[in-house]
């Protein structure tokens, strides 16, 4: 089967010399990918060359098999990010959001509008102003807005920020109902990386700019250890020159 996305050798440096390098991966269906690493280690680098809000030196990206490069509007066609933001006009009710970005996918049946603010838990605030919810509120609703034309591909950056517990919970259980049920695959960044354990089927753990481990969650955690147990090993690995001089 033919993966959702395949990352080939991307690669992006930016002025000052931080950035991405050697970075490969793939995402198959229903796959729920868990994008782990320090602050300044490259993920949100790469989500946003996966997505196309930023472009790459080197290598490809191909979601669903078109490249980002060369076939944009192919290549996002079943996808949806939320990346660094989770922009709403404050002065407009989530329903007159959701209905802005509705007008992105012609086609969307009746009522999927609703659907979705019932999904993320909306549906009573739904006519209230977005300048009045808290920010677990807004950040639901920006998963709605991702939520909306049915990806399946759905990319997430910190998606928990500003969630209470509950909202942790619920967000877990909606990511694992849709891989589960609807094969929808997800790549999610996120420093809680108790919080994403439960429901990540894969991690990748980025550091210094470079993809240091990837597999199955039961891969990484092989010999009993904890998601985090596996992180933390991988990411306190002697620096990048000391692992030279050593070699
Ligand atoms: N526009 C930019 N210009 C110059 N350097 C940048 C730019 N964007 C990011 N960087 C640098 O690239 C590196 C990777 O940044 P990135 O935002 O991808 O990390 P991150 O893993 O998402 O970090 P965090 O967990 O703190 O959000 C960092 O050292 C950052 O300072």
């Amino acid at each position: 089967m033919e993966p959702v996305m395949e990352v080939r050798q991307v690669a992006k440096r930016y002025p000052g010399g931080r950035g991405v390098a050697n970075m490969s991966m793939q995402v198959g269906k229903a796959e729920v990918w868990g994008l782990f690493g320090p602050n300044g280690a490259g993920k949100t680098t790469l989500l946003k060359i996966l997505t196309g809000l930023c472009h790459a030196d080197a290598g490809s990206v191909k979601l669903f098999g078109h490249d980002i490069k060369g076939d944009f509007a192919s290549a996002m066609s079943r996808a949806s990010c939320l990346i660094e933001t989770a922009d709403a006009y404050e002065y407009m009710s989530a329903e007159r959001n959701l209905k802005l970005v509705a007008r992105f996918y012609p086609g969307l049946p009746d009522g999927r509008i609703d659907e979705v603010l019932e999904l993320v838990g909306l549906a009573r605030d739904k006519r209230r102003k977005v300048s009045g919810y808290s920010l677990g509120m807004k950040q639901r609703l920006a998963i709605a807005a991702a939520l909306l034309a049915r990806p399946e591909l759905i990319i997430l950056d910190e998606p928990t920020n500003g969630l209470d517990i509950e909202g942790i919970l619920w967000l877990r259980g909606l990511i694992s109902r849709l891989a589960r049920e609807e094969g929808t695959s997800f790549l999610i960044s996120s420093h809680g990386i108790q919080e994403m354990e439960q429901v990540c089927t894969h991690g990748c753990i980025i550091a210094e700019g470079e993809i240091i481990r990837q597999g199955t969650v039961a891969e990484l955690t092989h010999g009993g250890v904890s998601l985090e147990a596996a992180y933390i090993a991988a990411v306190n690995r002697p620096a990048k020159g000391e692992r030279k001089r050593h070699a």
